[in-house]
């Protein structure tokens, strides 16, 4: 055992370093709930307006608590200060409600690890499917589930009800299964040749026409830039909410890319499917492997390769060149070598490598962003 492992105090996080998001609150909750470590989290959301836990961070709270037993004190709207300590998670069925369209999609990336690593179950959750700032839930199934494959972490997902802002009202299955066969190494460097690129373009509650619109739109647009796609238009089943979404999937010889744009009210259904259409034409001009929200997404089961928490196999690394170097990601970085004895450093041309830590070695090299 390390040093970073060994130490029983909680660990003291400063929620305004960095993105000073709610990332650092998911992340420090799915950490404790497997390496048993609690945590002090203060200054919490500092760079939020408004600042301080909302409805879906403490979602996230109650989660960790129902899967382990664990204890918060503090865990309030608007609190900028939070102590957890975990228990035991319990492999099981958890049913689970986000509440007004906070995210279940990152709700999931919460609770999915601990879950995985206890042994597995499955989780129901309930609230917004199709949020901004967040996975959708297409995207947790086609871009962020496969990269969890490539660790050993195996899941089913199926959507009842798409729950889009500001109704929310969504839910998704997802069965979890017990870790297997992690790998040694994980190599995503390079994404190859362009294979297929999908566009997938859903209406829940209105016209059908709008998933036409987007789609003819996303479509155009990528000919425009020289990419051939196909379309599948669909309607989404919903229950309270009514929202678009315009989802391109691209696949490449060796990674896989997602790109979400959602409808909004006096937002043209053209202007949605060409937003998406754009985000993966700038994911084309860089040199990325993993687009940007992968790049910070990746970090967490990279880190439990590397601190040899996903299974009895041995520690392993993980190197991999995202789009950008975003806040999201350096801010992740540090928050993953307060809890577990890894090393995540960026080279010269931005490629992340997630390595055990050497003992007696010091934490990352060169974290900044590009932006
Ligand atoms: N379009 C998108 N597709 C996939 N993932 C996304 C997308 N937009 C944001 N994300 C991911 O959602 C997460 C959001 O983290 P963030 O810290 O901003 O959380 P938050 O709780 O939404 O923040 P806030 O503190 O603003 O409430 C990040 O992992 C980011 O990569």
């Amino acid at each position: 055992m390390t040093d970073a492992e060994r130490d029983d105090a909680p660990v003291e996080l400063d929620g305004s370093e960095g993105e000073g998001g709610g990332q650092i609150l998911r992340s420090a909750l799915s950490l404790s709930l497997i390496t048993g470590r609690s945590f002090h989290l203060y200054r919490a959301r500092a760079n939020r307006q408004p600042s301080g836990l909302r409805p879906q961070h403490l979602a996230c709270v109650r989660g960790a608590e129902a899967l382990s037993g664990g204890r918060s004190e503090g865990a309030e709207v608007g609190a900028s200060e939070l102590r957890f300590e975990p228990g035991p998670v319990r492999p099981g069925d958890y049913v689970l409600e986000v509440g007004t369209a906070g995210s279940t999609p990152l709700l999931y990336q919460c609770l999915f690890y601990p879950l995985a690593v206890a042994g597995g179950g499955s989780l129901t959750l309930r609230g917004g499917t199709h949020l901004p700032h967040s996975p959708s839930y297409h995207y947790l199934a086609g871009v962020w589930q496969p990269m969890a494959r490539a660790f050993g972490l195996h899941m089913t997902l199926r959507l009842v009800h798409a729950g889009f802002y500001p109704e929310g009202a969504g839910e998704f299955v997802a069965e979890v299964e017990p870790v297997r066969e992690p790998p040694r190494r994980v190599e995503l460097t390079a994404r190859g040749t362009l294979r297929d690129i999908a566009v997938g373009s859903f209406v829940g509650g209105l016209p059908f026409g709008i998933a036409e619109r987007q789609s003819n739109a996303a479509v155009a647009a990528l000919r425009e830039r020289g990419f051939y796609s196909h379309a599948a238009n669909r309607p989404l089943p919903t229950t309270r909410s009514v929202g678009t979404v315009t989802f391109l999937l691209a696949q490449f010889e060796h990674t896989i890319a997602g790109f979400t744009a959602l409808g909004r009210r006096g937002h043209p259904a053209e202007a949605v499917g060409r937003e998406a259409a754009e985000s993966l034409a700038r994911f084309m001009e860089s040199p990325g492997a993993l687009d940007e929200h992968l790049g910070d997404q990746i970090l967490l089961p990279a880190a439990l390769l590397a601190a040899g928490r996903l299974g009895p196999a041995a520690p392993g690394t993980t190197r991999y060149l995202p789009e950008r170097v975003t806040e999201h990601l350096t801010t992740h970085a540090r928050l993953l070598e307060r809890f577990l004895p890894v090393r995540v450093s960026v080279d010269a041309d931005g490629t992340v490598e997630v390595a055990p830590r050497p003992p007696g070695g010091s934490t990352g090299g060169r974290l900044a962003t590009d932006g």
